[in-house]
């Protein structure tokens, strides 16, 4: 008797321990408009269930393209997307129903009311009428007092909020939210930051472009760097700010110097400010910076030093250097 009983403890270890698919899997997706320009260039990237992925990029990086090619908006001239296992193209209404969409631009009916937008939406996806779901979704999104307000009677925030509640209608398992406070004020940003969260925490996987680097340090578990139709980077955020923790030392030298000293090549400093500035770069979470050895050797070198300071660097440097980088790689 005692042999079943183990078996099926098996099997669940083994369904724990399996990794889980992607919600979303993208390979090598390219996109050529009409007239020939090349907006992405052979992406690849899986998206986690449960996780919020800010995709960050300059304007005109292709963010837009490769959402609207993962909702099937937009064809793509190469690469796949499957959605919950669902190809984008081949099992069209498949995948888009496990997917709610918030674009950039407002579209909602002006002379509507915010309730029947709502309801109407969910109508679309040929999901069965549930007032109860409308209702969550409203008070989640303080609408529910609204809901009898034609939309063109809301302040833009609310607006937005609309959007949202549209493409939760459904029941979405990702949501993709295009520059979502793009135009909106601190307050309200901060208040849209919260309510995506809450709705990660609820289960739904988060997907959301900008331009802020604070939005995405604020609120993203992955952050991807696009440009130029490429991803240049996707990382843990976790990872990212560890990188992050990379300091820099820079003195101000007394008298300019024409090239770093030999005794001092080992600490691999840079010169610049026509030879006045020297700069150190360390680990500011290591146990040893090598900074005071690096100032014991520099008195022993014979530098006076007039001033010294160090900075952080930040998510900031990282995408404008990758940006930076990627362009000088593509010309
Ligand atoms: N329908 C189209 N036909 C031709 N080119 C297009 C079309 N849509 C977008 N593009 C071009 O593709 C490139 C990427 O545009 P996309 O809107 O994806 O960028 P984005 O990163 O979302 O930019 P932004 O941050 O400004 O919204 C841009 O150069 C844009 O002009």
């Amino acid at each position: 008797m005692a042999r079943p009983i183990i078996r099926v403890r098996c099997e669940r270890l083994e369904q724990e321990v399996r990794p889980l698919a992607p919600i979303i899997s993208i390979r090598n997706l390219a996109k050529t408009y009409d007239g020939g320009f090349e907006a992405l260039k052979g992406v690849s990237l899986d998206i986690e269930e449960g996780e919020i992925l800010a995709l960050l990029g300059p304007n005109g990086a292709g963010k837009t393209t490769l959402i609207s090619a993962v909702c099937g908006l937009v064809t793509p001239s190469g690469g796949t997307v499957t959605v919950g296992g669902h190809d984008i193209q081949g099992e069209f209404r498949a995948a888009r129903e496990l997917i709610g969409l918030v674009p950039q631009e407002i579209t909602i009916e002006p002379f509507e009311k915010v309730i029947n937008t709502v309801t109407f939406s969910r109508g679309l996806f040929g999901k069965r009428r549930d007032d109860a779901h409308i209702e969550r979704v409203l008070r989640a999104l303080s609408l529910w007092d609204k809901r009898h307000s034609r939309n063109k009677e809301l302040s833009g925030g609310m607006k937005r909020r609309v959007l949202i509640a549209k493409a939760l209608s459904h029941e979405p398992r990702v949501l993709f939210l295009d520059e979502p406070t793009a135009g909106v004020d601190v307050t309200l940003r901060k208040d849209m930051w919260r309510l995506v969260r809450d709705l990660r925490d609820q289960g739904t996987t988060i997907i959301l472009t900008t331009h802020y680097i604070e939005e995405a340090e604020e609120m993203a578990d992955r952050i991807g760097v696009i440009d130029h139709g490429r991803l240049l980077l996707v990382e843990e955020k976790a990872q990212l700010l560890h990188q992050l923790g990379r300091k820099e030392l820079r003195l101000e030298l007394c008298e300019p110097l024409e090239r770093v000293p030999e005794s001092l090549a080992a600490y691999g400093l840079t010169l610049s400010g026509e030879g006045y500035h020297l700069t150190y770069a360390f680990d500011a979470h290591a146990d040893h910076t090598g900074m005071t050895r690096l100032l014991a050797d520099i008195a022993r070198a014979g530098l006076d030093l007039r001033d010294l300071s160090t900075r952080q660097s930040s998510l900031e440097d990282v995408f404008l250097k990758l940006v930076r980088d990627g362009r000088e790689e593509v010309a």
